[in-house]
């Protein structure tokens, strides 16, 4: 073992760079305001959704009112403008750190957001809506760091880490994988992934490096190289119908298993960016095999390799998107569409993208083993470790 990596391996066990994520109460303080300023279209939803949240029967956890409080204020005040609380000060900090996190999500995704999250913690609701809301038939219990839902036909996977950029942990590979499971076995038609807050997802999240196992640094490399085959085995095997509604900005896997996607739709705050040279890793996802075949190899090898981060309207030119829609408009155009879809003949879908699809899979198959075995000593390299150290230091960002 070099020096560099015995360096890193003390230093992914050094505690101040193991954060936890504390436990909050649930207090008067964290409780919602009531008076909202009066906005076009979905004012009235968004005041049901008020309501709503002060007659649930059932306490959802701090987790949730962080995320309901974080998205009112977005909603009626826009991005987080207080200076802010003090270490100690644990709930103001909390507070601040949710609403914090939304960045720069419009006021009107947040109103959405905020609607959609109630409706999904009150189950189905008696009053008629001017808006067309998926996810509010029926809540999949289980999941930590997923909001799953099924609606009109429709199964949504929502990454619901906002505070994170929705950040990609284990347990959260381990949670699409089972969603994905569910969805392709349940009675809808097409399934969604999304994200909540202003990121899309922000990709793999650098702190599954810090975990390591008795075995050392090796054998983290190797679960995650078997981990990584096992999820992108389940999107190259999705039989549905597969939708990805990219709210904002994406990175690294994120991106790469947009290329095993029927659909991608963005919103026009979408960027899309695959830093693998920077982080001494090199292309997951099939994306070294889809990339080229979709957008030409020196596009593709400008992303892959030299990390170049695309907006939407230039990832739908190159074909990585289907179709770019301004952020304002997004979820009620991208939703209304998907609800068409969703009556067409299930039948007929599903084996239209078996065709489509089929004489692909082996080679998918293929490629994702080879690009999991290169991370394999990808992940064990100096240029690796010291990318992730460095921003577990804080020292750089994309
Ligand atoms: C089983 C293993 C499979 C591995 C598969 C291989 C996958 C490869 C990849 O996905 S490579 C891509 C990895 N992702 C990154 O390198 C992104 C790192 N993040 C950033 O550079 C920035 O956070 C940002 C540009 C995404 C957003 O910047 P900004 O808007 O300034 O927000 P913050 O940096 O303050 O982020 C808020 C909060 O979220 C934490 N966070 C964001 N992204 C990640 C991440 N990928 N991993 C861990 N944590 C992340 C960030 O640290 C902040 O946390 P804090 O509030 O400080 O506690």
């Amino acid at each position: 073992m070099s020096e560099i990596v015995r360096r890193i391996v003390r230093r992914w066990y050094h505690p101040s760079l193991l954060r936890s994520s504390g436990q909050y109460t649930w207090s008067p303080a964290l409780q919602l305001h009531t008076s909202g300023t009066a906005m076009s279209v979905t004012q009235k939803d968004f005041e049901n959704a008020m309501n709503q949240v002060k007659l649930l029967k059932k306490d959802p956890g701090n987790e949730v009112k962080l995320k309901l409080y974080a998205l009112y204020k977005q909603a009626t005040e826009g991005p987080c403008n207080i200076p802010k609380p003090g270490a100690f000060d644990f709930v103001n900090k909390a507070k601040w750190d949710a609403w914090n996190g939304l960045g720069s999500l419009p006021k009107e995704t947040a109103r959405q957001n905020y609607v959609d999250l109630v409706s999904s913690l009150s189950g189905p609701s008696s009053e008629s809506s001017s808006q067309v809301k998926p996810g509010a038939d029926s809540k999949q219990e289980g999941y930590e760091n997923l909001l799953v839902t099924s609606e009109d036909r429709i199964t949504k996977i929502l990454l619901n880490r906002p505070t994170k950029k929705n950040a990609i942990t284990t347990q959260m590979y381990h949670e699409i994988m089972l969603a994905l499971k569910a969805a392709s076995q349940d009675d809808s038609v097409l399934t969604v992934l999304t994200g909540s807050g202003d990121y899309y997802c922000s990709g793999n999240d650098l702190t599954n490096f810090t975990d390591i196992p008795p075995g050392g640094v090796e054998e983290k490399a190797k679960n995650s190289s078997f981990l990584l085959r096992d999820f992108v085995n389940c999107f190259i095997d999705f039989p549905k119908p597969l939708v990805a509604v990219v709210n904002g900005p994406a990175v690294g896997i994120s991106v790469t298993i947009l290329g095993l996607f029927d659909i991608v739709y963005a919103s026009d705050r979408a960027t899309f960016h695959t830093p693998f040279s920077h982080l001494g890793q090199s292309p997951e996802g099939c994306s070294s095999y889809t990339f080229p075949k979709i957008m030409g190899s020196s596009k593709a090898a400008e992303m892959l390799i030299f990390g170049k981060k695309l907006t939407a309207g230039e990832a739908c030119a190159q074909g990585l998107v289907t179709q770019v829609f301004p952020d304002s408009t997004f979820q009620k155009e991208v939703w209304t569409r998907l609800k068409a879809y969703s009556k067409l003949p299930p039948n007929a879908m599903r084996i239209s993208k078996e065709i489509i699809r089929k004489n692909e899979k082996e080679k998918l198959h293929a490629v994702n083993a080879e690009e999991c075995n290169v991370l394999l000593s990808r992940w064990q390299s100096d240029e690796c470790m010291n990318a992730v150290v460095n921003f577990l230091s804080r020292k750089a960002k994309l």
